[in-house]
C-alpha cells in the first residue's frame, strides 16, 4: 500500500492541514471532496465534484486489507478534501497513517463523529439537499421514490458517506460563499462512479442472474451466519481448496473487470490446466493447496505472542506446502506469468522457515503437553536442565530414605516430590491419630499443606535442593519460550514473503477451481477484445443446464452489423428469459477471466451490465415492484454506454397494459435514436407482442426481431426454446394455461371472451348454475319423459314438447 500510496499526486489544489489554500492564484479551482466509510471489508464512498457541481457514488465494494480498490479510487479522482469516520477500522487508520506520510499528496482529511455517518442521518441530509432539478412542491415522498432512481439504496455504507460529506458540504458552503445562507451547496447531478477498467454491476444484477445466492440454512439456529450459498454461479465454479480461494474468488466476481491483461493473465492459466495431459499437476497444486493457512492470522498471533502449539503446526504445514507449490510451478511452462510468478516469488524464505521450524519445535511433545517444547540439542543449558529433570527421580527417592532416618519412628514411608513453582517437598502419609492441625506438626519440618491423605512439609534438606537445583520446571519453560520468542522474530522478519504466498496461492486456487469447472462443464475459452461486438455461438445457460436434462442451445451475435437492439417476443414460458439471462451470464463470466459455457465466444468488454428485471421488492424504500421496475430502467437509460450490455425482461407489466407498453417503446426508441456509437448491446424480453406487431418502433438497421420457436401438437403446445428471426403472432396463453392445469371450462370462456374482445363485439355476463341444480332438471325432465303413457290416446305429445321439454332443454343448451 505504502508504494501505491507514494505514486498519488494531487492535481490542481492542495489543501494546507487547516484547510486554507496554499495556491493564492488558484483560488477559484474547483475541488473534489471525498467521504468514504470502510467497514468489514466493504468500502462505501462518494464525492462532489464542485466543477460541475455533481455527486457521484460507488456503490459499496469489497477491498482487501491494504485497500487497494480505495487506494485506486484516490489515484484516479485525486480528492482535496477526505472525509471519514472518527471511528474507524485499523485498516483505514493505517490508510490515513500512509497517506499522511506521503510528500506529494496532502489531502485535508476531515473526521466527524460516527453518527454523522447514520443511515437515516443520511437519508434525511439527502432529502434536505439543495437539489434545483425537483420541483419545489414535491412531497417528501415523492422526493425520496425519486432519489431511489438516482442513487442506489441498496448500498448502506456509500448510503452514510453520502451524509458526511453533505455535513461537510454544508458547513463549508462550498461553491456558495457569497450566497445567503439560506441557499444550499446545490448538486446538480449524481453519477454512478466506476473505476476505470471496472465492470459496473449492481446488486439487483447479481441476485436475477443468480450469480450469488445466500439461502437460509434449515440449522439456522446453529449456524453463526445462518446462510449458506445456493444454486449460483459462484457456488458451482467456487471449487476452492483453501479459504483464500474462496475469499479471492468471491472478489474477483464483485469486482469485474475490462483490464485485458488481467483478464488474459487468469485466462492462460485456466487454458494450461483445462488441458488433460495437465490434470496431475493440478491435482498435485491443489492438495497443496489444502494446506494453505490463514497466514495473517498466525503472524499477527505472533506479533501478539499468542503463538499456539496448533499455530506453529499450521504454519509449518503451510510453508511446507509452500514450498511443494513452488517446486511444482518451476517444472511448468514459464511463458506462463503466474507460474513464473510463484517459481521467483516463493522465495528462499520458505526453506529456510521450514528447516527452523523442523529444527526446533518437538511437535510430538508439544502436542503432548500443550505446551511450546524445544527438540534435543537447539539450546545446550536447556537439554542439561532436561537431562537433570529425568535423573531427578532416582535422586530424590536417595534424597527420601536419608530423610526417613531422621523423622518420627511412628511415620512408615516418605518421599520427596516436585512441584513446579513451589520446589521440593517431603511428603508423608497421615497417620490416623493425626486428627487435628496442631497434629501435623512435627519437629524440624514446617508444614504446608495436606493433600490426598498425604501431608507435605518443606525440611532443611528440600530447602537446600530448591537452592541447588533451583526451579527446573520454570527454568525448563522460560528457556523455551525465549527459544520461541527467537523463532517467532526469525518468521516475522520473513512476512512479506509469506504474505506473498497467501496472495499467489490465493490467485492459483481461484484458476484451478474455474479449470475444473470448465472441465467437468465443457466451457470454451471465450476470445477477448477490445471492440463493441459480443458473440456466442451455442450459449448455454451455466445453471438451467445442469438442471435440466436437455438444454437447448443459442446463439447471441451483437454488433453494428448484426443488430445491437434485440425483441424477443415469444409465448409464456417459451424460454426468453432464460435466455437473456444466459447472454449476461456468458459476458459476466468473460469478465471474471472464465470459460463460458459456449461452443464458441468472442466478447467485446462491455463497462456495466444493467438489468431491468424483477427481482425483489426494495424493502428499504417502501418502493412499489413498478417503482423499482422504472428505477432500473432509469439506472440503465442514464447509465449505459455504447460499451454496456441491456437486459430488460418484461418491463412495463407492473401496470395498466397500454401505458406499459408506452413505456418499454419509448425506452427502445430512446437507444434506437442514440447515435451509433453510443447505443448499448440492448436485449429486450417481452410479452407486449404489440411493440412489433404494431410497428410502433422506427426503423433502424440496428434494431433485430427474435423469437422462441413453438410447435403445435394437436391442442398441444410444444416448446422448442430454438431462437429464430421474426415475431410470436400469438401468445398460446390458453395452452399454456392448460397445462398448468387451469379448469378447462374455464380457458374455454377466457378464449371466448378474448376473441370478442379482440373483434370488437360485446362481451355478455354468463350465469351459470351450478352443477347440483342443473342434474336436477335433467332428472326431472327425464322422469317426466319416462312418466308419459305414449299408448294414451289424450296424450298431446305436441304440447309436451313445447311447454315441458324444450324450455327445460333451450335453458340447458343455452347455459352450456
Ligand atoms: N434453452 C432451453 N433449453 C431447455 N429448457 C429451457 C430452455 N429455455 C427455457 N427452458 C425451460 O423453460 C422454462 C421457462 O423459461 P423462461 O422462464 O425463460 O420462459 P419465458 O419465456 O421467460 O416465460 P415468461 O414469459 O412467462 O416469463 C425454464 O424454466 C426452463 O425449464
Amino acid at each position: 500500500m505504502a508504494a501505491a500510496l507514494d505514486n498519488l499526486r494531487g492535481g490542481g489544489v492542495v489543501f494546507g492541514p487547516s484547510g486554507s489554500f496554499e495556491e493564492e492564484d488558484e483560488e477559484d479551482s474547483p475541488a473534489v471532496l471525498l467521504s468514504v466509510l470502510v467497514q468489514h471489508g466493504q468500502v462505501g464512498l462518494c464525492f462532489y465534484d464542485s466543477q460541475d457541481s455533481s455527486l457521484h457514488y460507488m456503490p459499496d465494494t469489497p477491498d482487501n486489507q491494504e485497500l487497494h480498490l480505495l487506494v485506486r479510487v484516490i489515484q484516479e479522482v485525486s480528492p482535496h478534501v477526505i472525509i471519514t469516520s472518527a471511528k474507524q477500522e485499523r485498516s483505514m487508520t493505517l490508510f490515513l497513517q500512509q497517506l499522511g506520510s506521503n510528500p506529494h499528496y496532502r489531502p485535508e482529511v476531515v473526521t466527524y463523529p460516527y453518527v454523522d455517518f447514520g443511515l437515516e442521518v443520511s437519508k434525511q441530509r439527502l432529502l434536505s439537499a439543495n437539489l434545483p432539478f425537483l420541483p419545489t412542491c414535491i412531497s417528501e415522498r415523492d422526493k425520496l421514490s425519486y432519489l431511489s432512481s438516482c442513487i442506489s439504496f441498496d448500498s448502506s455504507l456509500m448510503l452514510r458517506a453520502v451524509g458526511a460529506l453533505l455535513k461537510c458540504l454544508d458547513r463549508r458552503r462550498v461553491g456558495v460563499e457569497l450566497e445567503d445562507s439560506s441557499v444550499g451547496v446545490p448538486i446538480l447531478q449524481f453519477h454512478a462512479y466506476t473505476l476505470k477498467g471496472m465492470v459496473y454491476i449492481d446488486r439487483d444484477t447479481y441476485s436475477v442472474l443468480q450469480i450469488f445466492k445466500s439461502e437460509l440454512h434449515p440449522s439456522v439456529y446453529k449456524l453463526h451466519s445462518g446462510e449458506k450459498e445456493g444454486l449460483s454461479l459462484y457456488g458451482i465454479l467456487n471449487r476452492c481448496k483453501c479459504k483464500f480461494g474462496s475469499k479471492l474468488l468471491r472478489q474477483w466476481f464483485l469486482q469485474p473487470t475490462q483490464d485485458l491483461k488481467v483478464l488474459k493473465r487468469r485466462q492462460e492459466v485456466i487454458r494450461f490446466f483445462t488441458s488433460p495431459q495437465n490434470s496431475d499437476s493440478l491435482r498435485t497444486l491443489q492438495s497443496s493447496l489444502r494446506n494453505i493457512r490463514n497466514i495473517p492470522t498466525l503472524l499477527r498471533r505472533m506479533t501478539l505472542s499468542l503463538t499456539k502449539v496448533n499455530d506453529w503446526q499450521s504454519l509449518y504445514k503451510t510453508v511446507y506446502s509452500a514450498v511443494c507449490i513452488r517446486d511444482t510451478a518451476r517444472h511448468l511452462p514459464q511463458s506462463i506469468q503466474l507460474f513464473r510468478d510463484i517459481s521467483e516469488g516463493f522465495s528462499d524464505d520458505l526453506n529456510y522457515i521450514t528447516s527452523l521450524i523442523s529444527r526446533v519445535v518437538d511437535f510430538e511433545a508439544s502436542l503432548a503437553d500443550n505446551r511450546f517444547t524445544v527438540k534435543p540439542n537447539v539450546d545446550p543449558a536447556i537439554d542439561e536442565k532436561k537431562r537433570r529433570m529425568m535423573g531427578l527421580s532416582d535422586f530424590l527417592t536417595d534424597v527420601a530414605r536419608r530423610e526417613l532416618e531422621h523423622l518420627d519412628a511412628r511415620i512408615p514411608s516418605c518421599c520427596v516430590i516436585y512441584i513446579p513453582v513451589i520446589g521440593f517437598l517431603l511428603s508423608v502419609p497421615r497417620l490416623p491419630s493425626m486428627v487435628e492441625k496442631k497434629d501435623f506438626e512435627m519437629e524440624g519440618l514446617d508444614f504446608l499443606f495436606l493433600s490426598d491423605d498425604r501431608l507435605h512439609y518443606r525440611s532443611q534438606r528440600t530447602r537446600e535442593l530448591n537452592e541447588i537445583l533451583g526451579d527446573l520446571h520454570c527454568d525448563i519453560r522460560d528457556m523455551e519460550m525465549a527459544v520461541m520468542a527467537h523463532l517467532q522474530s526469525a518468521v516475522l522478519e520473513r512476512s512479506d514473503s509469506l504474505c506473498k504466498v497467501l496472495d499467489l496461492a490465493a490467485e492459483l486456487d481461484c484458476l484451478m477451481a474455474m479449470s475444473s469447472a470448465s472441465q467437468e462443464y465443457n466451457y470454451t475459452s471465450p476470445k477477448l477484445a477490445s471492440n463493441r461486438k459480443i458473440t456466442i455461438t451455442q450459449g448455454r445457460h451455466p445453471l438451467l443446464e445442469l438442471c435440466s436434462p436437455v438444454f437447448v442451445a443459442n446463439s447471441f451475435h451483437s454488433s453494428e452489423s448484426e443488430g445491437r437492439v434485440k425483441i424477443i417476443t415469444g409465448p409464456n414460458s417459451s424460454g426468453k428469459s432464460i435466455y437473456l439471462k444466459q447472454v449476461g451470464l456468458i459476458v459476466f463470466m468473460a469478465l471474471i477471466g472464465s470459460d463460458v459455457p459456449a461452443k464458441e465466444a468472442e466478447i467485446g468488454l462491455v463497462d456495466g451490465i444493467f438489468t431491468c428485471i424483477q427481482s425483489r421488492e426494495s424493502v428499504s424504500v417502501g418502493l412499489s415492484t413498478f417503482m423499482v421496475d422504472l428505477n432500473q430502467m432509469a439506472q440503465a437509460l442514464n447509465s449505459s454506454t455504447g460499451n454496456s450490455l441491456v437486459l430488460i425482461d418484461e418491463f412495463g407489466k407492473g401496470t395498466n397494459t397500454v401505458d406499459g407498453l408506452s413505456l418499454l417503446t419509448a425506452s427502445i426508441s430512446y437507444w434506437l435514436r442514440k447515435a451509433l456509437r453510443d447505443v448499448p448491446h440492448v436485449l429486450v424480453a417481452t410479452n407486449f407482442h404489440s411493440v412489433v406487431q404494431l410497428s410502433l418502433l422506427p426503423s433502424s438497421a440496428l434494431l433485430s426481431l427474435l423469437t422462441l420457436e413453438t410447435a403445435v401438437d394437436g391442442d398441444e403446445l410444444v416448446f422448442l426454446y430454438q431462437l429464430k428471426e421474426g415475431i410470436c403472432q400469438s401468445s398460446y396463453a390458453a395452452n399454456i394455461a392448460t397445462l398448468a392445469g387451469l379448469p378447462t371450462s374455464l380457458v374455454q370462456r377466457a378464449v371466448e371472451v378474448s376473441e370478442l374482445y379482440r373483434v370488437g363485439r360485446p362481451i355478455k355476463r354468463t350465469e351459470k348454475a351450478s352443477l347440483e341444480e342443473e342434474t336436477k332438471r335433467c332428472q326431472f325432465v327425464v322422469e317426466k319423459f319416462l312418466s308419459l303413457n305414449l299408448e294414451d290416446k289424450d296424450l298431446d305429445v305436441q304440447r309436451f314438447l313445447k311447454e315441458e321439454l324444450l324450455p327445460s332443454a333451450g335453458d340447458l343448451l343455452n347455459r352450456s
